[in-house]
């Protein structure tokens, strides 16, 4: 098997060593030759390479390693980009969810205004990555996981329509593990799957096992109840209370469609009110990672490389970015692997815009992604997604001609904002927030 050289743009993020550890558990299934990681804060990037220059040392010497902040040393000579950056980091992810907060509206990364603000700062540190690539490696493929997602994939897809980038979120998977769990299957990967949405916004429709048996009813009967919550103790990783409270509110947006199996993110535009009315406007969930998961990972990346150990280290292999490695194999191998990605739909969902950037199964092969056809959906999901993916495509038209009118109007379009004139107001919030990042809007 050929080994690949990889580039992890964003090598300073929190997901960075539990995608290495995880790489380095897989060599077997996608071999590596060698991994550079790219980011734009050379310090946040070097607290993290430190560390994982001792794992990637103990656990495969032979890898060889390198962490850059020049574009070029990072993307020459390489095969893929495993890119997860955050512009802005999680200081512009706070404003994101409290500015909205403010004003009486759901405040969330990637769902309403929260979501269309972090979109106006990706765009371009996406397709900046996208350059570097097509410059010093063009035939690479990038897998993308920055988010939001949604706007991103229709970025590429208006911005770079030729670019050999592969969109993809880790929520569907995430989800199917605690499918998985309530319907006692030893792995998600026993379960073929029919879904459709947008990222962040979709639905199961079909979901059996391989020998064809209908898996959907053993489901509805927990989900309607408990949703997809489950005795988190016995899963193994880490759950937060907030995620665990997500999983249980499943067990509402459910309702809405008692045939088809929801996306958590669902919540936000079903029940905005009931988001708004537990959210703390002074502590949101990018408070609890900054004090959860950013000071676990940073803490312990400090200690193993103070110590040139991993030896006791409380770090976990992020067992369900394997996905990544699915994908990077489907490439690499032509494997033919059924995954869902973030793609132009062209027909995939028959009464849909074929221009949408939907979220469906697609067999995965060395030529890239082939969407399969879900058919045509209901009214209800139809309608929802027309509003929303016209949210995600104003933004993006925003974004490249400057027009302060279109941010406006897909403020004014998203289900979680009330109506024009508090878009309007959260819109003047942040721009005066986001003045570092976004493109001036006239
Ligand atoms: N698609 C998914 O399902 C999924 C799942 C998990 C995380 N994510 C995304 O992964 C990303 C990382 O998340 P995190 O919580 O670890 O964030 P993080 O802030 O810890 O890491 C992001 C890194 O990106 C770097 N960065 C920012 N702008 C850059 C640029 N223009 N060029 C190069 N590097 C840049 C930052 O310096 C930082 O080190 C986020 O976009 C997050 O939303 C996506
Ligand atoms: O609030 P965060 O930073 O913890 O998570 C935001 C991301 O949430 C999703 O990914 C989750 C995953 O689905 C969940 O089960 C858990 O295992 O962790 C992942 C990352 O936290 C979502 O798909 C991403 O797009 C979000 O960035
Ligand atoms: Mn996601």
């Amino acid at each position: 098997m050929k080994k690949h050289s990889i580039v992890i743009a964003g090598g300073g993020s929190t997901f960075t060593p539990g995608i290495i550890m995880m790489l380095l558990d897989n060599l077997d299934k996608f071999p590596i030759k060698e991994i550079k990681f790219y980011d734009n804060d050379e310090e946040r990037q070097n607290t993290v390479a430190d560390a994982c220059r001792v794992i990637i040392k103990e656990k495969a010497p032979e890898i060889k390693f390198l962490a850059t902040v020049d574009p070029e040393e990072a993307f020459s000579n390489i095969d893929f980009v495993m890119a997860h950056i955050r512009v802005g980091k999680y200081a512009m992810r706070e404003k994101d969810e409290k500015i909205p907060l403010e004003h009486g509206v759901v405040g969330q990364e990637t769902c309403g205004p929260g979501g269309i603000a972090y979109g106006m700062r990706s765009i371009g540190g996406v397709l900046e990555l996208i350059e570097h690539m097509e410059t010093f490696s063009p035939n690479a493929w990038m897998l993308n996981y920055s988010n939001p997602a949604a706007i991103v994939a229709e970025a590429t897809r208006r911005l770079k329509p030729n670019a050999k980038v592969l969109n993809i979120c880790d929520m569907p998977i995430s989800i199917e593990n605690l499918m998985a769990s309530i319907l006692e299957l030893n792995s998600r990967k026993e379960m073929i799957v029919k879904y459709y949405g947008l990222n962040h916004f979709g639905w199961w429709t079909d979901i059996r096992d391989r020998e064809g048996n209908d898996l959907m009813p053993k489901l509805k009967n927990h989900v309607k109840d408990k949703g997809y919550a489950i005795e988190f103790s016995e899963s193994g990783q880490h759950v937060d209370d907030s995620w665990k409270s997500t999983f249980t509110k499943v067990k509402d947006v459910y309702a809405l469609d008692p045939e088809t199996m929801p996306n958590t993110y669902l919540k936000y535009y079903f029940y905005p009110q009931d988001e708004v009315e537990k959210a703390n406007a002074e502590y949101t969930r990018a408070n609890e990672v900054m004090d959860g998961r950013e000071k676990h990972v940073f803490g312990e990346c400090n200690r193993i490389a103070q110590a040139n150990t991993s030896e006791g280290s409380t770090l976990e292999i992020d067992e369900h970015a394997s996905y990544i490695v699915d994908l990077a194999r489907a490439i690499a191998y032509n494997t033919q692997e059924r995954m869902l990605l973030i793609v132009e739909n062209n027909g995939a969902i028959e009464n849909f815009d074929p221009t949408a950037m939907v979220e469906v199964p697609c067999i995965v092969g060395s030529q890239g992604p082939e969407p399969l056809t879900q058919g045509q959906i209901p009214r209800f999901q139809k309608s929802l997604m027309e509003q929303q993916v016209g949210v995600e495509k104003l933004v993006v038209e925003a974004w490249e001609e400057g027009s302060y009118q279109k941010l406006w109007q897909a403020l004014t379009l998203s289900k979680t904002v009330p109506n024009a004139r508090v878009a309007k107001e959260l819109l003047d919030d942040l721009i005066e927030a986001n003045q570092e990042y976004w493109p001036t809007l006239k």
